[in-house]
């Protein structure tokens, strides 16, 4: 407006650039689940697909560290009407490329805060924290890492952090009335899990990348999806234990701290990568028992493996359980992922001295879970499943009907148990006393007093005291 103009019409403002428009009203339609990914770009107004799919992509992929970025910056404080979908867009596309510009209002007071977020994201966009969180409405998960402090010291440093425990009677609490609990969980509560002791559960979001808690590896953030495998096991200190596809390590972690510590523990992962994560998150955790290695499990030399009587099988999969936003899995994908998961399975029962192998996927799909199942067990008649529905008091959710054991299983349903979709499946084998000889030599040096690191094996025996 020219000084001196009679007029009173507000200045034009700047307008936000189309692309950002329309990503940050797709990324709300993703939010409610009102289609994929890939619908809601294809039905959108931006035409220019390729661009606005992959700023989505992006965005949505980092979704939970860029809302504890969000979370932990000033920028809703001091701006409470900023659109969080706009926002949410905006970072990931200055954190993603390094800049944003434009001259429109949100842009210009988003980059008022872009130190604060650039270092906030240094600390949450981390290589090993690209997954962790808050996915499809369900709490926040934290198990305590009791290799580093017991629960009750975790519990004391929350409620100076302001947390306070929601108690319930686990006695005459049904498992319907915790989930009522959780649906429920607001302000600065947390409560118990129902089934697994060490296991916290949060409001949704909760940012903890701040906590020295976290920081110090006291508390890992593990949905309770992925702690039900080693749940279900049989293992006990002193135990001789593989887990076969361990990176980033959570499992790993989970197995050293049942055991406290105590036993014999081969942590196998393939891709060198993620192998330096395991590496690096074992040695935080302080899971000195496991010996990490950077090899295919299938490859694994029978020296190293001699003795193992439990297998944690927690392979590459389609991951449809933790992201209910990814678009159909083709076909082909879903066979060929089946087949490479029969191949492992079938090679963790083929070990002489193995009890007992844990499988589990992160995938809602029969030809990831059951038909796995099915076949590998139609090739080994020494084994047969355990019924893990006695395992998790008042569970809902099964494998599927249309196969014989499929009860023996355990699924979830994301909306009603509250955490990602997974499948575990427990093999027993059925004689346990037909172990080879070798096995039970092994299995008698390990009474109590007689454990010793063997000279020509790489592993370690370790009593750690816990730091409380
Ligand atoms: C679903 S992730 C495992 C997650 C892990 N169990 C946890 O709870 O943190 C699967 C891992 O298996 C690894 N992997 C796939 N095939 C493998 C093989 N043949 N041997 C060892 N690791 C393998 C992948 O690289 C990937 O890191």
């Amino acid at each position: 407006m020219k000084e001196g103009s009679m007029s009173n019409k507000k200045p034009h403002s700047v307008p936000v650039p189309q692309l950002y428009k329309e990503a940050s009203r797709i990324l709300g339609q993703l939010e409610r689940k009102e289609g994929s990914l890939k619908t809601l770009v294809y039905g959108g107004k931006y035409k220019n697909f390729k661009k606005i799919y992959a700023l989505l992509s992006k965005a949505w992929n980092q979704k939970s560290e860029i809302q504890q970025v969000l979370a932990a910056s000033k920028l809703f404080h001091e701006q409470p009407n900023f659109n969080p979908h706009l926002a949410h867009i905006l970072t990931s596309e200055l954190l993603g490329k390094g800049s944003l510009s434009g001259n429109c209002k949100p842009i210009q007071v988003l980059l008022e805060y872009e130190e604060e977020l650039r270092s906030l994201a240094a600390h949450h966009l981390t290589d090993v924290a690209p997954n962790y969180g808050h996915r499809n409405g369900c709490p926040r998960y934290v198990r305590v890492n009791t290799l580093i402090a017991s629960l009750e010291a975790v519990q004391v440093q929350l409620w100076n952090e302001g947390w306070h425990p929601t108690n319930y009677d686990r006695d005459h609490t049904t498992y319907d009335d915790f989930l009522n609990l959780i649906e429920n969980l607001q302000g600065h509560c947390y409560l118990i899990d129902y089934h697994i002791q060490d296991l916290l559960v949060f409001p949704p979001n909760t940012p903890f990348w701040d906590s020295p808690l976290y920081q110090d590896s006291a508390i890992i953030l593990q949905d309770k999806a992925s702690c039900i495998p080693v749940f279900i096991s049989n293992i006990k200190p002193g135990a001789c234990i593989l887990d076969a596809c361990a990176a980033p390590g959570n499992k790993t972690s989970q197995i050293a701290a049942a055991i406290n510590d105590f036993g014999r523990v081969i942590a196998s992962e393939k891709s060198f990568k993620r192998y330096k994560t395991l590496e690096k998150l074992l040695q935080q955790r302080g899971a000195t028992c496991v010996f990490a290695t950077n090899q295919d499990f299938t490859k694994l030399p029978s020296k190293l493996t001699a003795g193992v009587e439990h297998i944690f099988l927690d392979p590459t999969c389609s991951s449809s359980g933790t992201d209910l936003h990814k678009d159909e899995i083709p076909h082909k994908r879903l066979q060929n992922l089946g087949a490479f998961q029969i191949s492992l399975l079938l090679h963790a029962l083929s070990h002489s001295s193995v009890k007992e192998v844990v499988y589990s996927t992160c995938s809602v799909y029969a030809e990831e879970n059951e038909e796995v199942v099915r076949t590998v067990l139609s090739q080994h008649e020494e084994f047969e499943l355990e019924d893990l529905g006695s395992k998790l008091e008042g569970w809902k959710h099964f494998g599927k009907e249309d196969y014989e054991f499929g009860k023996c299983c355990l699924r979830t349903v994301t909306h009603i148990d509250k955490c990602h979709g997974f499948f575990v499946a427990k093999f027993i084998r059925k004689n346990p006393t037909s172990i080879t000889d070798a096995v039970k030599k092994s299995k008698k040096d390990k009474e109590p007093g007689k454990h010793k690191a063997s000279d020509d094996m790489d592993y370690c025996i370790k009593k750690k005291k816990k730091k409380n």
